[in-house]
């Protein structure tokens, strides 16, 4: 395959983190950071770490704690560190793929973790087809690497605002050179990434894609980096950096829906109060008779136990998860996804029987698990299942790194309520309104919902819609 061929759709989410620590070995905490972030990714993860001599990477694909031990943390030596883990938008789903991707030339070394996808990778490709980098990748990723290989003489400031310029798309980043440490968002804000500072340490400071990994280091927040925003922290503090102007901020609303860990703060709110909010206005908008509401697990646990409050019925667990599956939603192909799905869930049987069951999940993409759960509800003798999604219908794909496919895999972009009822073979169906779920977030005009309306606030070109 050329070393440029991209998927022909996006797929999901990745996590990235920046930890630097003056004095302190790194690598154990960049581990529990990128643990705290595994719901972001599940592919592949790695950790780059400087001594401020030279950079040492390991990275390899499968789960945090699979791909590291003890002894490659302990030979993972320095106070300065960035990891990810990756679902791959891009790219291969393979080990050359796995970031933090790294460069090297006779100046010194650079290493690079993105969160996100580029809207204008090919081109860029094409302009810089002469720059070497490492050459194996076929990432949309290895764009930041080979403009940093290309314009090596400028200053970091320079650079970080070169990126903001010429790169469309979404990206959230965290880079290192041997001594700094330093982060960029694109001027949409569109994928999350928060500034934290170690608890224990004066200097000690750490990046991350959400809040969830700074106490899983031992930091706090200190803030959000805001869109179109780089900050560079070295030996001489923290200097933030805003010469680029940022643009309307366009969170991706799916980072409330699904995709943040439910104890992250978003925009000065948890995650989890945000969805039980969802909840709650989902069944302000379809109150429906039951028994018993029980969610889909994990993330929509907090929209059902919302809805249950909401209605004043009782949220009961009738769905076991099995917690050795990861989310089946980021797997790559369908196959993998209906397996997944089969695994992870079992009915806890006396919740559902003879009783009318209200089922909520966050979101309904392929209907890969509501098909299956409906079918396993009934099974279990549920009386009847009726289905509430805390999300609108979605329409359109995502370009901008998550793995909401093309219109003629998502359910709902062909058909109409009662088909998607039929399709799913619940008694009843009902979605939250994209102006319900608006209303429940404090800046409501501040996000993304292209897959749910169809505007795209980030162009995206031709070539790279596939
Ligand atoms: O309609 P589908 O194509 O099945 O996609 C939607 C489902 O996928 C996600 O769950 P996932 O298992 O990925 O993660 P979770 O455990 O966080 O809910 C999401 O929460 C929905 O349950
Ligand atoms: N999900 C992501 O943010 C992935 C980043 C990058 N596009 C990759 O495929 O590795
Ligand atoms: S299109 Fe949807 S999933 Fe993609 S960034 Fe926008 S809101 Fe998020
Ligand atoms: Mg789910």
């Amino acid at each position: 395959m050329c070393p440029w061929e991209f998927h022909d759709k996006p797929r999901d989410e990745c996590g990235v983190l920046g930890i630097y620590a003056p004095g302190n070995s790194v690598s154990l905490k960049a581990y529990y950071g990128l643990n705290a972030l595994q719901h972001r990714g599940e592919e592949s993860a790695g950790i780059a770490v400087s001594d401020g001599k030279q950079i040492r990477v390991h990275k390899k694909m499968g789960l945090v704690a699979e791909v590291f031990n003890k002894d490659i943390l302990s030979a993972l030596k320095g106070n300065l560190a960035i990891g990810h883990v990756r679902y791959s938008t891009s790219g291969d789903s393979s080990e050359v793929n796995a970031q933090p991707l790294l460069y090297k030339d006779d100046k010194g070394s650079v290493a690079v973790a993105h969160n996100g996808n580029i809207t204008n990778a090919r081109q860029l490709k094409k302009r810089l087809a002469q720059t070497r980098t490492s050459g194996y990748t076929n990432l949309d990723s290895e764009i930041f690497l080979r403009l940093l290989a290309y314009y090596r003489n400028l200053s970091l400031e320079k650079l970080l605002e070169l990126f903001l310029k010429e790169i469309s798309g979404s990206y959230s980043l965290v880079i290192m050179t041997e001594n700094s440490l330093i982060g960029l968002r694109d001027p949409y804000g569109m994928r999350p990434l928060c500034l934290g500072k170690l608890k224990e340490m004066e200097s000690g400071y750490i990046l991350a894609s959400e809040t969830c990994a700074l106490r899983a280091v031992g930091g706090e927040l200190v803030r959000e980096i805001d869109p179109g925003e780089g900050v560079i922290i070295d030996k001489n503090g923290v200097s933030f950096m805003r010469s680029f102007p940022g643009r309307c901020r366009r969170l991706c609303i799916f980072e409330y829906i699904y995709l943040a860990r439910s104890d992250s703060v978003i925009d000065g709110r948890t995650v989890n109060s945000v969805r039980r909010e969802f909840g709650r206005e989902l069944a302000r908008e379809h109150p429906v008779a039951g028994d018993v509401v029980i969610s889909i697990p994990e993330s929509g646990t907090a929209m059902a136990m919302g809805y249950a409050e909401q209605c004043g019925l009782p949220f009961r667990e009738g769905l076991l998860r099995n917690r050795y599956i990861g989310r089946t939603f980021i797997k790559p192909g369908q196959k993998n996804r209906e397996l997944a799905v089969k695994m992870k869930f079992n009915v806890i049987s006396d919740v559902i029987q003879g009783q009318r069951v209200v089922v909520v999940d966050d979101s309904l993409v392929r209907g890969t698990t509501s098909c299956q759960i409906v079918r396993m509800l009934r099974e279990a003798g549920a009386k009847e299942v009726h289905l509430l999604v805390a999300s609108p219908p979605l329409s359109s794909p995502c370009y901008y790194g998550i793995d909401i496919p093309s219109a003629a895999e998502l359910v709902a972009a062909h058909r109409t309520l009662e088909e998607i009822r039929q399709y799913v073979g619940s008694d009843s169906l009902q979605y939250l309104s994209l102006k319900g779920m608006l209303q429940v977030l404090r800046r409501p005009k501040e996000f993304c919902t292209a897959c749910f309306d169809g505007v795209y606030p980030v162009p995206v070109f031709e070539q790279e819609t596939g």
